[in-house]
């Protein structure tokens, strides 16, 4: 961590030498975390295969290139849930960012800021929502379903008068997955991260089996969310209303029938339900599901901006990152800068090479699973 023993700020490190990938940047940021907050941020959950498939499923689709089509200066320019953004994606909403740099989210959203795209403030920011509006960074404030209900409403109430343009419900936690290296870990929370109510939550969480964090987690989440609550919280918000976490194709189209504004095809980073496919396999049968009916946009894997051009070729409307903008963020603002760019590179060159001067035109690549190690997407439904 980059706090000294008295918690002062130490000096931002600087990755070795010029990263070129987001793996780069990984490795990176493997040597400069203490190895139990590593293991929060890079682990998954059960015997993490979910966590690879994302990876194997993404790696496994090959596009096929147009020519002819005057590529000399490709546009990533897009629109996300209404609002312009410089590329197709968006920061996901992750806990308690100053776990890896005292800036925390303030760094993120400052460096989503200057690159032009949208940044997913957690249910369980370690830093307050209206400080981060300052930074003018387009905002998407993400919710859990809390047991105490009032907590769901004092961050709608937030979120609105933070200027946010988006709530975005997280609907795959209705307990912490099964996450066995924070199990071994025994993982917690240093102190000063947390909220008072889950400071408090946290100290009290008690020898039960589980990591501290799940044990906390269990008594905050509401398992027993439905569709009832989504009607609920669409008459709470003037705010369009986002469900993440969306794997089935029927609970995509009931998505769509309710009304919600958009979805995000996510299994969490695998992170929750070891089990769960790929999502970017799960992503085909999502959108003929909901039939143009809202965006679908997706997450959990993504590490280049090649993966972002294979999602958008298959017919995402955009990509949450993760992990990648955790490892930059080791580096603070200009490390989470340095993992857009990156990926920003990677995907001007990955549309080059396959004659997409825009991305409306990367909707009509043709694109091609690895033959016999994987079944094509469709025959997942
Ligand atoms: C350290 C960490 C904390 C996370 N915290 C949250 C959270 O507070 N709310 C949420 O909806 N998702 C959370 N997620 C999941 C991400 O939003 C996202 O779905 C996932 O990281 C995408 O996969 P990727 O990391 O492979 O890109 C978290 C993920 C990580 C790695
Ligand atoms: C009390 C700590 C809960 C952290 C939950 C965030 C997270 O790890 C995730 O959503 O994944």
């Amino acid at each position: 961590m980059t706090t000294t023993d008295t918690g002062t700020p130490a000096a931002t490190p600087s990755p070795p030498q010029t990263p070129l990938t987001v793996d780069d940047i990984a490795q990176w940021a493997a040597t400069e975390l203490e190895p139990e907050v590593w293991d929060f941020v890079c682990g998954g959950a059960g015997d993490e295969s979910t966590l690879q498939l994302n990876r194997t499923d993404l790696a496994n689709i090959r596009l096929v290139p147009r020519v002819l089509r005057d590529v000399a200066h490709p546009s990533t320019h897009t629109t996300l849930l209404g609002t312009p953004a410089a590329m197709p994606v968006a920061v996901a909403p992750m806990a308690y960012q100053r776990l890896i740099h005292p800036h925390g989210e303030l760094a993120v959203a400052r460096a989503c800021k200057r690159a032009g795209i949208p940044f997913t403030v957690s249910a369980l920011t370690s830093t307050p929502i209206d400080q981060l509006a300052a930074t003018g960074a387009t905002l998407w404030a993400q919710l859990y379903w809390f047991t105490d209900r009032a907590r769901v409403g004092e961050l709608l109430t937030q979120a609105e008068q933070a200027g946010c343009r988006a709530v975005v419900l997280s609907v795959d936690m209705p307990r912490m997955g099964r996450r066995l290296r924070d199990i071994r870990n025994d993982f917690t929370l240093p102190a000063g991260l947390a909220s008072g109510a889950d400071a408090a939550g946290l100290a009290a969480a008690g020898t039960r089996p589980g990591s501290s964090i799940a044990r906390h987690t269990d008594t905050i989440m509401d398992a027993q969310l439905n569709w009832d609550d989504i009607e609920w919280l669409s008459r709470q918000t003037v705010l369009p209303v986002v469900l993440k976490g969306i794997l089935d194709a029927r609970d995509a189209a009931l998505a769509a029938e309710f009304g919600v504004d958009a979805i995000v095809v996510s299994n969490h980073g695998g992170r929750q339900f070891d089990g769960a496919p790929s999502t970017i396999g799960a992503l085909p049968a999502v959108l003929d599901a909901v039939a143009d009916r809202c965006p679908v946009l997706i997450d959990s894997g993504f590490r280049s901006g090649l993966d972002i051009l294979r999602a958008m070729a298959l017919g995402a409307g955009g990509v949450l990152l993760g992990r990648p903008i955790l490892y930059g963020l080791v580096g603070g603002e200009r490390g989470v800068e340095l993992t857009l760019s990156v990926l920003r590179e990677e995907l001007l060159d990955a549309m080059t090479h396959t004659g997409c001067a825009d991305l409306r035109a990367a909707a009509d690549l043709a694109s091609v699973i690895s033959e016999g190690l994987l079944p094509a997407p469709a025959a997942l439904t």
